[in-house]
């Protein structure tokens, strides 16, 4: 599923309207019948409304929800905020159809016209929305204010007002919604950690826009999601032997940290791989054995980075810890790889601290970082927008596949091109979930997908093994072995 910008989004729009064809006004009403029914299924029936609308189509979303709630007979108030025009086409005949129903209306010009709202009602937010070119300020910020001061549940249509649908707004004055009910497809707003306060939970509406927009369209982002994994992930072949899915290797572990090896091993045996050895510390021997039982082992000294060239792929790090001999370790594995592989964990805080050796990096490469680690690798950034930037142009620069892990993994490609995760729960939010998710990966690149095919499939697989291991128990019990369980239904739900 594409991720569109605002300017993308206004396009898709205008092709639905000529092309179905459908009157803009009829798109609204089919836009708003979307939100009203949602609060219908939600445990909104019954319940009563502030609506506040500003004078852009936004607001008249909000004159027809508030129409569409007053003839279902439920309290409604509509607070207009005056910007001094007559407001767009629609909304001017939405607001003219408001008025022969028992909605009060009142018009807000001045702070002096802010009253408390009712604690009982459900607070709607139609002040602005994509259509905002700069941040809310005067009044329009001073009514945000009150609304989130308000302590109200607050329902955002479209976007929650304040926030740009594909640049930050950090610093701005943004309304703090509990759920957004946006249309049809994901704005970049709703996949940004910064945003987390004033989104609540994203429920994205059907409303029917054409979907032959979407093949003359190139999307900046695009959304992993299961359409995508299910056309990645080959099925087996009957005659497959185990040469046919690859030998990987793990370099992983350390003392007190030999879990971090183990997690990755089981994933990567899990995740369909022919051949696993781990090249582990002599005393993380019997550890290793007892609990991968299927790979195979090798221990001595610094990991024994020997014979490397006869692996598929290798992935490195896990548990590794950042002891100064790492150094030549990693060193020795990239001069004697030069293969497509999978840096995570330590290797990464190794090479944060010695950057020569994003260089020496296999072309093609994965590497996994968490924020603080891609900070460590590439610098702060002033918002979580310019941090995508940022690891698109590293990607290029260094011709590395770089998954940003996060609620919303991005994976940033080195053709340019950037994707962000729709799986996973915060319940992974919890050690060694990253250790999996580098298992899985390397075993795919092992399977001889592609490096980019590695990354989508890998970061889809990991999260939908969370979700269906957080629907089995719950998100807070979830810990990363319970990931490595779920993979096999993860890939049976592909399906
Ligand atoms: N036919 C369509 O295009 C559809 C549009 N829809 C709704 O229309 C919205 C977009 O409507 P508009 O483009 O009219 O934009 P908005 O409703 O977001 O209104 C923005 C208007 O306010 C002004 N403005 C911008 N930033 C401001 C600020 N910080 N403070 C005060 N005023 C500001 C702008 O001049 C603009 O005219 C969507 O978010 C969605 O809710 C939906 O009804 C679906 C169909
Ligand atoms: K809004």
């Amino acid at each position: 599923m594409q991720i569109f910008a605002t300017e993308q989004i206004r396009a898709w729009d205008e092709y639905t309207i000529r092309h179905e064809p459908i009157a803009s006004v009829d798109l609204m009403e089919r836009a708003a019948t979307a939100c009203y029914e949602w609060l219908l299924q939600h445990h909104y029936k019954g319940r009563s409304f502030s609506i506040f609308c500003g004078k852009g189509n936004n607001g008249g979303d909000g004159l027809v929800i508030a129409r569409l709630l007053a003839q279902s007979n439920h309290s409604v108030t509509v607070y207009i905020l005056e910007f001094g025009h007559k407001g767009t086409e629609d909304f001017q005949i939405n607001l003219a159809r408001l008025h022969e129903t028992a909605a009060s209306i009142l018009f807000i010009s001045s702070n002096e016209a802010i009253h408390p709202i009712p604690s009982q009602d459900v607070v709607i937010d139609a002040l602005l929305g994509s259509g905002i070119n700069r941040p809310a300020d005067g009044l329009t910020a001073e009514l945000i204010q009150h609304i989130n001061n308000s302590g109200n549940e607050v329902i955002a249509i479209d976007i929650p007002s304040g926030l740009y649908v594909d640049h930050s707004a950090k610093g701005n004055i943004v309304i703090k919604a509990r759920h957004t009910l946006s249309f049809q497809c994901f704005k970049p707003a709703f996949l940004m950690p910064e945003n987390a306060e004033s989104i609540g939970d994203v429920h994205l509406l059907d409303i029917g826009l054409l979907p032959g927009f979407l093949e003359q369209q190139a999307a900046p982002f695009q959304l992993v999601d299961q359409a995508m994994v299910s056309a990645i992930i080959r099925p087996r072949n009957p005659f497959d032997h185990k040469g046919d899915y690859g030998h990987a290797a793990i370099i992983a572990g350390s003392y007190g940290m030999m879990g971090a090896a183990v997690l990755c091993a089981r994933a990567c045996l899990r995740s369909g791989v022919g051949k696993l050895t781990c090249h582990i510390p002599t005393q993380g021997y019997t550890i290793m054995q007892v609990s991968a039982p299927e790979a195979m082992c090798r221990t001595g000294e610094n990991h024994s980075p020997h014979e490397l060239e006869k692996y598929d792929t290798i992935g490195v790090g896990p548990g590794l810890g950042t002891h100064v001999e790492n150094f030549d370790l990693l060193n020795s594995v990239f001069e004697q790889n030069r293969r497509p592989m999978v840096i995570d964990a330590d290797a990464l805080n190794l090479i944060g601290q010695e950057k020569a050796l994003l260089k020496q990096i296999p072309p093609g490469s994965i590497i996994t970082p968490h924020p603080k680690e891609f900070e460590r690798l590439f610098g702060k950034t002033a918002n979580d927008y310019d941090r995508i930037q940022l690891a698109l142009q590293k990607a290029a620069e260094y011709n590395i596949y770089i998954v940003l892990k996060g609620r919303y993994t991005f994976i940033a490609s080195p053709d340019g091109r950037g994707y962000f995760n729709s799986s996973g729960n915060p319940g992974m939010a919890t050690g060694g979930t990253g250790d999996v998710l580098t298992g899985i990966i390397t075993g795919l690149l092992a399977q001889k997908y592609s490096s980019l095919h590695a990354a989508l499939a890998g970061v889809f697989l990991h999260g939908r093994s969370g979700d269906l291991a957080a629907a089995y128990s719950s998100q807070p019990s979830l810990i990363a072995s319970d990931l490595i369980e779920f993979l096999g239904q993860a890939y049976q739900s592909l399906t």
